[in-house]
């Protein structure tokens, strides 16, 4: 809700009905704002969705917190949504079917470009095997001229699963769990990623340095 401080002119308060201080001499109404309105700020910077797909244990996590740290040191304002993190709020109760799959990337796109079309840089980080899912959430972008980088973080499945950040590898290899993302379930690696980060031949600094420099080519930055 808007302060006192920071409402603009409407003629309404939080506590009395709306119309209250219409019936108030306007030129005592545009001294009380003149002494309280706060400076606007200037035109804020484009917003965009960095939107990081890849298996589990790819450094999607690792490298979406580390670019947004580097970013908040700057001012900017950044966002992560992390699949992961996304399935405790807005997706609980979501499972691993292509059908819940597609629900949790399509509620997890919308906020991104809602997010994204208000200014913030996202830094989504979710699995998102299913390529018609992921171009939904471009064309969601593209629809309202929002900036949109797919960026693949392709590490191959063999160093995913000794990384095995969950003991999801070592689960379905025990029998423990089903349908795991790359191994015994579907993963549509995307076709023309704006970037791809091979998280297993590269440093983590080096990821971050390839994102940042996709964003600033594009005026993101
Ligand atoms: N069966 C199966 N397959 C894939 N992933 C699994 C599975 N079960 C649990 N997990 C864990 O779920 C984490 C969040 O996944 P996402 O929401 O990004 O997945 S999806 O886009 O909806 O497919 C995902 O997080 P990350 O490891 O960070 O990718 C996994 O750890
Ligand atoms: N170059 C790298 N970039 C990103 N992560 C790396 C790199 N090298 C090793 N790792 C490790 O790989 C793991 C990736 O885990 P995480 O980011 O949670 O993956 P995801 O979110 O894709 O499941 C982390 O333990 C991280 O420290």
């Amino acid at each position: 809700m808007p302060t006192a401080s920071t409402a603009p002119p409407t003629g309404r308060t939080e506590s009395g009905p709306a119309n209250t201080l219409a019936v108030v001499d306007p030129t005592v109404v545009a001294e009380t704002t003149a002494t309280v309105a706060p400076a606007l700020p200037a035109a804020s910077t484009t917003g965009g969705t960095v939107w990081l797909t890849g298996l589990p244990s790819a450094g999607k996590t690792t490298v979406a917190t580390a670019v947004a740290e580097r970013l908040r040191g700057t001012g900017r304002r950044v966002e992560v949504l992390d699949g992961d993190a996304v399935r405790e709020h807005l997706s609980a109760g979501l499972g691993f079917s292509r059908a819940d799959r597609d629900t949790n990337v399509a509620r997890i796109g919308f906020v991104a470009e809602l997010l994204a079309r208000n200014g913030v840089l996202v830094l989504a980080a979710v699995i998102s095997p299913y390529a018609a899912a992921r171009d939904a959430v471009r064309a969601r972008h593209v629809a309202s001229g929002t900036p949109f980088l797919e960026v693949h973080v392709a590490t191959p499945v063999e160093v995913c699963s000794v990384r095995d950040v969950k003991g999801l590898y070592a689960k379905q290899r025990s029998g423990q769990i089903a349908g795991l993302t790359g191994v015994d379930d579907v993963y549509e690696a995307p076709g023309t990623p704006e970037l791809v980060l091979r998280t297993d031949n590269s440093t983590l600094d080096a990821s971050v340095d390839a994102v940042l420099a996709a964003l600033s080519e594009r005026g993101l930055l």
